[in-house]
């Protein structure tokens, strides 16, 4: 006998992973596709959305609640779009959402017209509303597995909170820069746990090449106010795209002295495909920037150690030169500092003149190893200890004291670049108390 059930009065587009599905109405879907997007028309009756699956529904739809890292669910009278791939949601105008669940992260405020968000973020708004963009949640591959103090996670969990803050100081009707204001009239320049807003005063450029840029930018602290840094500690800087809807947050180490009032600098190495820098990229004097902090965990005391030797490349110089800084401005503070330093050719030495300074006191010394520099083809200056080749495990060897003789090593370059180096000093017996990575 031939099937007699009735044709499917729906259409359905199957999907394959990662593209889009439609219902129309009066279909009866089949739980939705892993990583499939969704929308159902009125009068659809659907089943809850599987994990992953990102569903929307049209007005008058009837839907069950979404179940777990599914993100939303429907009002009636709300009139929802199809998500751009990857992204979740968009309302429109006169939408009243409930709050989102786990994972998602937006709730969107009646009036609100809401652009399509980008891969990865979930919701943004359109012209219009001023919403803020939610954070985007660390990949697997940003974090290095080091320990690290606040770790990406950690960033995120922050970025997470203070976002959900922000929606609901909005929801209550308070702008993000009105909330901020009100900090800085009660309290100090800068918070762990919000942001402040920095206005850049000054840019200079150290370095240019065809995959990158090196400056130094400084930013105007109101009130002649301070950062209240201690030494080795960084910054957060974050971008929130008012076309794009993505936030990213990046650490900056500056390089200003701790004490330095009224200003602070950050040396930032711009790269071509960075995310954060192709924000940076656009900043220009006058433009004003979002930092909290400080962060951290490093902790110095002047004579602690007989020698401190610091093992850095590249941008890793930056919280080196705040703790040189800090040992060589306490005249009480005999330490040694030893400064070994990985570029790739002699015009990539990153703060050359701030490191030349510090070479005039009898308790701090530099080299540094370049990895592709043609020793026929640059004029160090004079006194320069330059070596050609890595900065490898023989360098360390012949470098450092042996381990237990009151040293410190201070890491800080690539993600390579410091677990080469922890591997080469527990290769030479140095214990996880006898270094630091930043
Ligand atoms: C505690 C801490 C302090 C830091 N302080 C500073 C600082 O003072 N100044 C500074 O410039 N950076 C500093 N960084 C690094 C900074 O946070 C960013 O990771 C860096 O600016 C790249 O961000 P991005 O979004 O532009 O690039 P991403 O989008 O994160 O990376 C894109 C690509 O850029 C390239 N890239 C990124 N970082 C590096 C790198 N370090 N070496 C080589 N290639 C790289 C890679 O090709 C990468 O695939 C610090 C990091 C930490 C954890």
């Amino acid at each position: 006998m031939e099937n007699s059930d009735p044709p499917p009065t729906a259409t359905q587009t199957a999907s394959p992973s990662n593209c889009h599905v439609t219902a129309e109405a009066g279909c009866d879907w089949l739980a939705a596709l892993e990583r499939s997007h969704v929308t159902a028309e009125a009068g659809c009756d659907w089943p809850a959305a599987t994990e992953r699956s990102h569903v929307t529904a049209e007005a008058g739809c009837d839907w069950p609640a979404a179940l777990e890292r599914s993100h939303v669910t429907a009002e009636a009278g709300c009139d929802w779009q199809a998500a751009p791939e990857r992204s979740h949601v968009t309302a429109e105008a006169g939408c009243d959402w409930p709050a989102a669940l786990e994972r998602s992260h937006v709730t969107a405020e009646a009036g609100c017209d809401w652009p399509a968000a980008t891969e990865r973020s979930h919701v943004t708004a359109e012209a219009g509303c001023d919403w803020p963009a939610a954070p985007d949640p660390p990949l697997p591959s940003d974090c290095c597995g080091g320990g690290c103090d606040p770790c990406v996670y950690d960033i995120y969990d922050q970025e997470l909170r203070l976002w959900q803050e922000e929606c609901r100081t909005r929801r209550e009707g308070k702008s993000a820069s009105q909330e901020s204001n009100d900090r800085r009239t009660d309290g100090p320049a800068l918070s762990p746990d919000n942001y402040t807003t920095f206005k850049l005063e000054n840019i200079q450029q150290l370095t240019f090449d065809m995959t990158s840029e090196t400056n130094v930018y400084r930013f105007q602290i109101p009130g002649n106010g301070h950062l209240g840094l201690t030494t080795g500690q960084h910054l957060i800087v974050r971008y929130r795209g008012r076309v794009s809807g993505r936030s990213v947050t990046r650490q900056y180490t500056p390089i200003s002295p701790l004490e330095a009032k009224g200003y602070f600098e950050v040396l930032i190495k711009v790269y071509a495909a960075g995310e954060m820098s192709r924000y940076v990229r656009t900043w220009q004097v006058g433009d004003l920037v979002e930092w909290r902090g400080p962060f951290g965990t490093f902790t110095y005391r002047p004579n602690q150690y007989r020698q401190v030797v610091m093992v850095a490349a590249g941008t890793g110089v930056t919280p080196m030169l705040q703790v040189a800084g800090r040992i060589l401005g306490n005249e009480l503070d005999e330490t040694r500092v030893r400064l070994l330093y990985a570029c790739r050719r002699y015009r990539d030495i990153l703060l050359k003149n701030s490191l030349d300074e510090m070479a005039a006191f009898w308790n701090f010394s530099a080299s540094y190893w370049l990895s592709q520099e043609n020793p026929k083809n640059f004029q160090p200056k004079y006194g320069d200890e330059i070596h050609h080749g890595r900065l490898d495990r023989a360098v360390l060897s012949a470098e450092l004291p042996p381990p237990g003789s009151s040293v410190l090593v201070l890491i800080c370059g690539t993600r390579s670049f410091n677990s080469d180096m922890e591997a080469n000093l527990q290769a030479l017996g140095f214990s996880q108390t006898d270094f630091f990575r930043f």
